[in-house]
């Protein structure tokens, strides 16, 4: 909707409503489209001011409506009508004009914003491009090289710099809807020409040869036609999709019926982390840089002594990448696990050893005052094991975050059976205080995110083991759009994280037998005769490629690997065959992705999106992509379901390629939208049918 008012005097003024950031809703489009005629009309009137309700002008076309068949006035003439009034338009931009949003501030004469305000053409981060006249107004008003910046990044950019590349006409810290008012006044009268940007040649830089000229020209159509390709284009969808997922993640819910919208949330102004290792310093980080007080715990005096130099300098570092709205916290370096008794959150970052969590939580249990929030930064472990030798179980709640933690988007907020709603509202909180992603997941070995990768870093061994090289899994995994392939990623955490693991699990050391077999199902045993061989990965220098030295960063391939993988195929009988790249992408990414059904069927993850946001914030999936679930229905349920199939039948003894229960009943009932699973689930749940 949009409302329209006569101020006293001659200027109309027309409210964008439609909350919470007035998106360009059929209805909307309507409404303007309707108030700019009456304007017209008004013999009164001599000015017009556009501005939206609620303190934001408008966050761009409704994204919910490129799903369906577009209603209502479109877009592009109605900002060309705008565009061609003979009445100065001038638009009043509070908060945010963000794509369509700056495209209708673009079709008015004059543009003034307040100073806090956020502006910027992010068509490009959900597949699209500035469709609305973007693409040829702002070149024309700011030139070609800065229009396509903004264009191309999708970047947001405060008032003083839109001001300052022309984009505005003013800028003010008073209300914005005043001064509009007030420039209107003043130019009503003045010619308006020079004021419609859809007519103006486009400054180009000498270089830019005549033919791109002749192609402004024909500008608008070009826009039509490639908008029309990307609306209809898969990368699209998915970038949309993204967007919607990021945003329904933090409307969480957990099986006992707590959520997001019935459970308080505590504010913590002072917490403590133990342990100063690399997780443990980016976590005092990430608090301090949100303005939280940070007792910084480490019993080691070494990795005290490195880490009470190391620590503030990365504050100094990020506080600086950022502009901070607030100072960031004080932070106390200690080695004394008594004082963080006064503070009221504690997250323990200590080695991934069970054994000596117990011990830290049996600790903290008796040192914190009664109340205090306990978390585990555990990548993996029981939640419920630690909960269980404190005093308070439902004040105790999984906090997982991702390395380097005060960078990474994404964190996991594991709850146990026995988490209070209050203790996964406050962690959830703190977490978007921090700006992160934050996802609440179920307490399972790996929780969501490492869960899934078992079965993908799995497969990718299997493929070495049947004939491929580590650069062929990884060139295959980067094509398709992750930045790193599977074992150049491991070569960057380092190979003995994983090998800690499958040694607590006894599936690899002293006194067990090295065969392809263990514990009744089919096991690789190459990683661990990598590290074995002392090649740990980036950290010493070797691991599935070679490096300029320990800490190197650029992967070269490594002849010793090819000999070792024909030895190791040699010793196990194995023949060689070559695999193609579709082979690797569907044994890796469809048992990851067999492995999200799983872990929607044992509900330890709301819905789809939850899956969808752990793996693009959290595991490089490329967002074009959507995230696991997403990519599984727009590969088709029924092939999925297909090829699982036909690789379990080739591999009976992996039983991650075993299709899940959950999907097939989604292809039994035709494969409905992703969007629609968590509904589906949560009946087939209740009819006991999962
Ligand atoms: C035919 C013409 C075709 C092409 C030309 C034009 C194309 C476009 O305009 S595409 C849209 C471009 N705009 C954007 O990409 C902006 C997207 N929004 C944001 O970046 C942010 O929402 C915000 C900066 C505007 C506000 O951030 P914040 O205050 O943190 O709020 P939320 O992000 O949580 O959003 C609140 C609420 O609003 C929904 N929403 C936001 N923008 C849109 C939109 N453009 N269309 C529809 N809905 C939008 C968002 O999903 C949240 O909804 P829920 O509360 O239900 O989760």
């Amino acid at each position: 909707m949009a409302m329209y008012s006569r101020l006293p005097g001659s200027v109309a003024l027309i409210t964008l409503q439609n909350p919470p950031v007035n998106a360009l809703s059929a209805a909307v489009r309507q409404g303007i489209v309707d108030t700019v005629q009456r304007a017209l009309k008004d013999p009164k009137v001599t000015s017009v001011v556009i501005c939206g309700q609620n303190g934001k002008f408008c966050g761009g076309a409704d994204i919910r409506e490129f799903a369906g068949p577009m209603l209502g006035p479109p877009l592009v003439p109605m900002i060309h009508a705008i565009e061609a009034v003979d009445k100065p338009v001038a638009a009043a931009i509070e908060g945010v004009a963000l794509g369509g949003g700056l495209e209708l501030a673009l079709g008015c004469h004059y543009r003034i914003a307040h100073s806090k305000a956020l502006l910027g053409l992010p068509e490009v981060t959900l597949g699209l491009l500035p469709g609305a006249g973007g693409s040829q107004r702002l070149p024309r008003l700011i030139g070609l090289t800065a229009a396509l910046d903004l264009i191309t990044t999708g970047r947001h950019i405060s008032a003083a710099e839109a001001l300052k590349l022309g984009i505005l006409d003013q800028v003010t810290d008073n209300n914005v809807v005043d001064q509009a008012v007030e420039f209107v006044r003043r130019v009503a009268g003045q010619p308006l020409d020079s004021r419609r940007l859809s007519t103006l040649p486009c400054p180009c830089p000498p270089d830019v040869d005549s033919l791109l000229d002749k192609a402004m020209v024909k500008g608008m159509e070009k826009e039509r036609d490639l908008l029309t390709t990307l609306f209809n284009s898969g990368q699209a969808r998915a970038l949309q999709y993204a967007f919607f997922s990021q945003r329904v993640v933090g409307k969480w819910s957990l099986p006992s019926g707590a959520s997001w919208d019935n459970s308080a949330a505590r504010t913590i102004s002072k917490a403590a982390v133990i342990g100063l290792g690399t997780m443990g310093r980016g976590i005092v980080v990430a608090l301090a840089l949100t303005g939280i007080s940070v007792v910084a715990v480490e019993t080691q005096e070494k990795q005290l002594a490195e880490a009470s130099q190391a620590v503030p300098a990365m504050l100094q570092r990020e506080a600086g990448r950022r502009s901070l709205a607030t100072p960031p916290g004080v932070i106390s370096f200690s080695s004394n696990l008594q004082d963080v008794s006064e503070v009221e959150l504690v997250i323990e970052a200590v080695f991934e050893d069970m054994s000596l969590k117990l011990q830290v939580f049996r600790h903290l249990t008796s040192v914190c005052r009664p109340g205090t929030l306990l978390c585990s930064n555990t990548s993996g472990l029981d939640i419920d094991q630690l909960a269980a030798v404190t005093q308070s179980p439902g004040l105790v709640v999984g906090m997982h975050f991702f390395a380097p933690a005060h960078v990474m988007k994404l964190l996991e907020v594991v709850y146990g059976p026995r988490s209070s709603p209050e203790a996964v509202a406050t962690a959830m909180q703190l977490g978007k205080r921090m700006g992160k992603v934050s996802v609440a997941v179920g307490n399972c070995p790996g929780f969501v995110g490492n869960r899934m990768l078992k079965p993908y870093l799995e497969q990718a061994n299997f493929l070495l083991e049947e004939g491929a090289t580590p650069q062929q899994v990884d060139e295959a995994l980067e094509e398709f759009g992750f930045p790193m392939g599977v074992f150049r990623m491991s070569d960057l955490s380092g190979l003995d994280v994983g090998w800690r693991i499958r040694k607590e699990a006894g599936l690899t050391g002293p006194g067990v037998e090295s065969t392809r077999t263990r514990q009744g199902r089919r096991y690789s045993p190459l990683p661990d005769q990598v590290c074995e061989a002392g090649r740990l990965g980036q950290k010493t220098g070797r691991g599935w490629y070679q490096y300029d030295g320990p800490g190197g960063r650029v992967a070269r391939s490594d002849p010793w690997v090819h000999i070792f993988l024909e030895a190791y195929r040699a010793e196990h009988g194995l023949v060689a065959r070559s695999i193609a790249p579709e082979e690797i992408l569907e044994r890796c990414l469809y048992a990851l992705i067999n492995e999200g059904f799983n872990i929607l069927q044992d509900a330890m993850a709301a819905g789809p999106e939850d899956i969808d946001a752990i793996y693009v914030f959290g595991y490089g999936w490329p967002r074009h992509h959507g995230g696991p679930m997403f990519h599984a229905g727009q590969v088709g349920l029924g092939r999925i379901l297909e090829r699982l199939q036909h690789h379990h039948h080739n591999h009976p003894d992996v039983p991650h390629l075993k299709p899940s229960t959950l999907l097939r009943r989604l292809v039994a009932v035709g494969s409905p939208p992703v969007q629609t699973w968590r509904e589906f689930i949560n009946k087939e749940r209740v009819h006991s049918q999962l």
